[in-house]
């Protein structure tokens, strides 16, 4: 079984016979596709025709479908085929839209001219009020030089834009903050940070994503220490907190010792090195790490990491074996070691599918949309900003993996990504330790 990323939605009519529906089913899974919602659009007197939403690996499978269908007669009937993804993403997935009512004269006078005027000179007087009487205590930017789009590579900004269009829906929907994707026209770092600085003044937060490394390192600690706002790139942090609380899950339904276990990092990139560093400081004695690029092997041993030359050899060492290449099917099922955890997490296709890493042994596998960074950058940037934090800290962003670990049901390795509940537990805890963080540095 493979990752199938083709989502495509069958319209399909089938008479009132009983096990008309079934024989759809079985043709659809005799071509390879799985089956995902059905939804009933219209019952006729003898028929019904339902939206059938299927997922497959390619387009051939789509064109067996086809004929299989029409080949089954009986009055089933295939009516159309639609790809529902990229109708999702016609004319985009977010918009700004205006708060207020704009009916009268007296709305044109509040909201702009002249009444404007008088909020521009109270902020101008007290720019902290700009949090009250503005938007930009709730807006974190969505920054990408589009280096590193998912495991995609170097496609650019405009290509990236659908990813960080859909962080923003994630923004909106799992944390109630606006996130404005820029793009930016340039991957010099320098440039990028004194764009970022520039343009900071617009918004509480940044969040860097999918900026490749190792550029991302230097970009990201600059703009840390030059900005009063907090930024994070979230293929490091986001993603090394999600990972960290699935290592906790694992760790906790399998028996052992997390800091006894020996982790092996697979792909010391912008998300590898990130989570090796998290886990180190969270107590694991034993993290080894593999790269193909000798200067990502150097970095990790640099904080305290033992680099691999090769990934058989570093898995038949490991009991937990992360992976953020972006190369689908690196690793090999002869190589899992009986009850390992595997959590191949690139995107959109992982390095080995969790069904081919259970079938070879694994006792835990996942892939990265389940141990995903989602779970982690809303409620992170949403605790920061109800706290006003200017930083976001090493220990908000274990407080917010031991949050999602808390939220996660026994067996489980994370929870659901779109469990409200999960969000708001971790906004609590970065908050909490954010106000804390505030006392210490009042009462210094
Ligand atoms: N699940 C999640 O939440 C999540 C979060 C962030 C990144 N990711 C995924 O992780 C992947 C990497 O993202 P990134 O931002 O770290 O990118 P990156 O470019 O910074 O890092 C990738 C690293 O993998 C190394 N690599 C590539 N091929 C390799 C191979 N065959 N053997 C060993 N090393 C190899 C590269 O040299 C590089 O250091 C992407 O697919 C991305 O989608 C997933
Ligand atoms: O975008 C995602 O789904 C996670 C992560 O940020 C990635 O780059 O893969
Ligand atoms: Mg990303």
């Amino acid at each position: 079984m493979t990752n199938k990323q083709l989502i495509r939605t069958l319209m399909i009519e089938t008479p009132s016979i009983p096990g008309s529906l079934g024989k759809v089913a079985t043709i659809i899974g005799l071509a390879g596709g799985d089956i995902g919602e059905i939804e009933t659009i219209k019952v006729g007197p003898n028929y019904t025709i339902r939206n059938i939403t299927v997922q497959v690996d390619h387009e051939g499978q789509i064109e067996e479908l086809e004929s299989s269908l029409f080949r089954l007669g009986g009055g089933i009937r295939l009516h159309a085929i639609s790809d529902e993804v990229l109708h999702a993403h016609e004319g985009g997935k977010i918009q700004m839209k205006s708060k207020v009512a704009l009916q009268s004269l007296a709305d044109l006078r509040r909201v702009y001219t002249p009444g404007v005027a008088n909020v521009c000179r109270i902020i101008e007087q007290e720019p902290d009020k700009a949090k009250i009487y503005t938007s930009i205590g709730n807006s974190v930017a969505i920054v990408t030089d589009g280096t590193a789009i998912l495991g995609l590579g170097d496609i650019g900004p405009v290509a990236g834009m659908p990813v960080m269009e859909g962080k923003a829906v994630l923004f909106d929907q799992l944390a109630g903050i606006n996130g404005i994707p820029i793009l930016l026209d340039t991957k010099d770092p320098e440039e990028i940070i004194r764009t970022v600085k520039h343009i900071s003044l617009g918004f509480s937060g940044i969040l860097l994503e999918d900026i490749g490394s190792p550029h991302c390192f230097e970009i990201e600690e600059r703009l840390k220490k030059e900005l009063q706002i907090p930024v994070m790139h979230d293929d490091q942090h986001g993603t090394a907190v999600v990972t960290l609380a699935a290592a906790i899950s694992a760790c906790k339904s399998a028996g052992i010792d997390l800091k006894k276990a020996k982790v092996g990092q697979i792909g010391l990139g912008a998300a590898g090195l990130a989570i090796s560093r998290m886990l180190m400081a969270y107590g694991v004695a034993n993290v080894f790490g593999i790269d193909k690029c000798q200067d990502a092997k150097a970095r990790l041993e640099n904080y305290g990491g033992r680099s691999f030359d090769s990934i058989e050899a570093l898995m038949g060492n490991c009991d937990i074996i992360i992976a953020t290449t972006g190369v689908p099917e690196l690793i090999k099922q002869q190589w899992v070691r009986p009850g390992q955890v595997i959590l191949a997490l690139s995107n959109p296709k992982p390095e080995i599918e969790p069904e081919l890493a259970l079938q070879a042994g694994a006792a835990y596998a996942a892939d990265g949309r389940s141990v995903n960074n989602v779970l982690g950058f809303p409620g992170i940037f949403r605790g920061v900003l109800n706290a006003q934090a200017r930083d976001i800290t090493h220990s908000m962003l274990v407080a917010a993996a031991e949050a999602i670990a808390a939220c996660t049901k026994p067996g489980d390795l994370v929870p659901h990504p779109l469990d409200l509940h999960v969000h708001k537990m971790v906004t609590e805890a970065v908050e909490r330790v954010a106000s804390l963080h505030e006392e210490i540095v009042v009462t210094k």
